[in-house]
């Protein structure tokens, strides 16, 4: 049996269904994965499953153009998720063609080629006629020689299967990089985890705690539908407290709620989300808190 495996980079402008189209693909094998593995740059959002293939893709923030310092962030990152990637799939919106923030990431692509396939998927092709699309086809391949382009739609579903059946033909042969077991049925808790985790890390950013971990502590399943969830965020010393927390409270609260709000959307349904920040002295060294969390003890995490 021959296996293959790759990381793949979807990149786009924000909102051009990136996450549609991520969650359409990991599909009813999906799973998002908690823990980093070899990429250093980019942290992983969900591993889909294709015959013997293995399709990690890589979580990259929308390309635009940054102004404030987060938001340089935010795109480095995504290119550096890109520049990871076995395999990047550039997602524009048919309706809205050719944009400067197109062309700004198609000027990017160029940079980032060198060893890696890039496709094009033209995505909400539910709203426009075929004449536009091919008309929008032969545009973006004139500026830029893709591999392949799929003309999809995320939302309904249209071409999906197409670019996932091309993606796990293209990467590269190579053992799972995740045990199939891990993949099926991370539990809901770690998921939950990181979910916080990165909203500290988007709202934090450089001020961010090194040592900082998200545990979900509880989780009560409610009869009206909802659940409660509660969450410590451990860190390792008491000054850190303060930074998680920010002034009276207003950190923990904007980080409350969006990793709630991301929380309700990935579940459709009602969460109450709890966070305490705890700190824990020298859980640095217990090294089956790292491989709790997938985290490779030696890598220096
Ligand atoms: N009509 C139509 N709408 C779509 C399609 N795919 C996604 N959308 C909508 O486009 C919007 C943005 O989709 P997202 O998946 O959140 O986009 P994103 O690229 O992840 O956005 P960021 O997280 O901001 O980078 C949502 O309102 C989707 O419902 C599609 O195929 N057709």
């Amino acid at each position: 049996m021959t296996t293959r495996a790759g990381f793949i980079a979807l990149i786009g402008e924000p909102n051009a269904g990136k996450s549609t189209l991520l969650n359409r693909m990991v599909g009813a094998k999906v799973s998002i994965v908690t823990h980093k593995v070899q990429t250093t740059r980019a942290r992983i959002r969900g591993v889909a499953m294709e015959g013997e293939s293995q399709l990690v893709f890589v979580d990259t923030p929308g390309l635009f153009q940054p102004r404030r310092r987060l938001d340089r962030a935010m795109v480095a990152a995504a290119w550096g998720g890109a520049a990871d990637a076995d395999i990047v799939v550039l997602l524009i919106e048919a309706h809205r063609g050719v944009t400067e923030g197109v062309e700004r990431i198609l000027d990017g692509l160029q940079d980032i080629a060198k060893g890696r396939r890039i496709a094009l998927a033209i995505n909400k092709i539910d709203r426009v006629e075929a004449p536009v699309l091919l008309a929008l086809t032969k545009k973006m391949n004139d500026r830029f020689t893709f591999e392949r382009t799929f003309l999809i739609s995320a939302e309904k579903g249209h071409g999906v299967d197409d670019l996932r059946h091309w993606l796990a033909a293209e990467v590269p042969e190579s053992p799972w990089l995740y045990p199939e077991d891990q993949i099926a049925d991370l539990p809901m808790r770690m998921i939950a985890a990181e979910m916080t985790r990165e909203k500290l890390t988007l709202r934090l950013h450089q001020e961010l705690p090194y040592q900082l971990t998200v545990e979900t502590d509880a989780w009560e399943e409610r009869k009206d539908g909802s659940a409660r969830v509660d969450q410590i965020i451990y860190v390792l010393r008491d000054g850190h407290k303060g930074i998680v927390l920010g002034n009276k409270g207003e950190t923990i609260k904007a980080v409350s709620k969006a990793a709630r709000e991301e929380m309700e959307e990935f579940l459709g349904r009602r969460i109450h989300l709890f966070l305490q920040v705890k700190v824990r002295t020298g859980w640095m060294d217990e090294s089956e808190r790292y491989s709790e969390m997938g985290l490779d003890f030696k890598d220096g995490n």
